[in-house]
């Protein structure tokens, strides 16, 4: 792992485990192709193995998975302590009744004997110790279960901080696309060359105005689909934020680079929308792309920033285009 510069990350090292113990061949070919073309293992091809290889769930759905055990342990021992609190309030008030029983027995037919009365507050004792010992069992239980859902409610806070996923369109997210491409710039310029593509959907707003904000998040995931297929060995796919999508690609020539996108670009331009009940078409969707190849020693930001500026071109130009920087 050192020599190939990965991260020992528990991803990583799962991955690395089950490769040099080679127990899945196709694993092993996949990392060789990987590590081949990106001189390393970048975060989300790691991510994308580790679940086709070696654990369908990932590492946040297996934290999902063990939340979901935790919660409804709790919710059953809740459930379990309050009907037991219910059944001994029950027994409780049909002593009170019994009790007052006694006691009006004991009165109207006289004054009663001092021992009775005393064996009704005796019982009463009882009764009252037992539902005290009752409640504050269910008062612990229920102290227990507000740590219990403070503790899982931050472990959720940590995984969403963690995730790297988008949900909405199933690709990489903004987190993993600022780590991803920090990761290939740490390579300098030791590795092979970055392209950046920006894509922006064309008067996305328009989507949400016309048919609401659903049918706006449909075209996200619909487009999400079209760019998701497009992932491969070299080729990597995030939504940026909003109507935006990143994609980088690794090696190959700019002109080769430009070629893809404009294949992209088609995909989507071959995209229709249709009403989800009557099938009848709605509209057609299209995206405007710029893209930049990275200098040698070229920052972050500045590598941002010029793709950013050929986007803001093709957007100029009329839409619906590649324009390169
Ligand atoms: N449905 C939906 N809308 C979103 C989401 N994220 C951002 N938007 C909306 O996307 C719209 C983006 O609109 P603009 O950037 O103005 O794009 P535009 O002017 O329509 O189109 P261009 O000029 O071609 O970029 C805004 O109205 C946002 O509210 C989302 O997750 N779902």
């Amino acid at each position: 792992m050192v020599k190939h510069q990965i991260p020992v990350t528990p991803i990583n090292y799962a991955l690395w485990y089950t490769y040099v113990s080679n127990e899945d061949p196709t694993l092993n070919q996949r990392i060789d192709e990987i590590v081949s073309a990106y001189g390393m293992i970048p975060l989300t091809k790691a991510e994308d193995l580790f679940r086709e290889h070696v654990s369908s769930t990932g590492d946040i759905e297996t934290a999902l998975h063990r939340m979901k055990d935790s919660f409804e342990q709790m919710v059953s021992g809740i459930d379990h302590d309050l009907n037991a609190t219910l059944a001994g309030t029950r027994s409780f008030s049909t002593l009170l009744d019994e009790c007052n029983r006694d006691l009006r027995g004991n009165t109207t037919a006289g004054a009663g004997s001092v021992d009775d009365i005393f064996g009704t507050l005796d019982k009463l004792l009882q009764g009252s110790t037992a539902m005290q010992q009752n409640t504050s069992r269910f008062e612990q239980r229920l102290s227990a279960a507000n740590e219990e859902i403070r503790r899982l409610r931050s472990e959720l806070e940590t995984l969403r901080q963690n995730a790297m996923n988008d949900e909405l369109t199933g690709v990489f997210n903004r987190r993993a696309f600022d780590m991803e491409l920090a990761q290939f710039l740490e390579q300098s310029d030791r590795g092979p060359v970055i392209h950046l593509a920006l894509l922006d959907i064309d008067h996305f707003k328009q989507f949400n105005d016309r048919f609401g904000h659903l049918v706006g998040d449909r075209v996200l995931s619909l487009v999400g689909k079209q760019l998701s297929a497009a992932t491969r060995v070299g080729v990597s796919v995030y939504r940026y934020g909003g109507e935006e999508f990143a994609l980088i690609f690794c090696g190959g020539t700019a002109q080769q680079a430009h070629q893809l996108a404009e294949t992209l670009r088609i995909s989507i331009e071959h995209l229709v929308l249709k009403d989800s009940r009557t099938g009848e078409r709605l509209t057609n969707i299209s995206a405007s792309i710029g893209i930049a190849s990275r200098q040698p020693g070229e920052t972050a930001e500045d590598l941002l920033s010029r793709t950013d500026r050929a986007l803001y071109a093709a957007k100029n130009a009329g839409r619906n285009r590649v324009v390169q920087a």
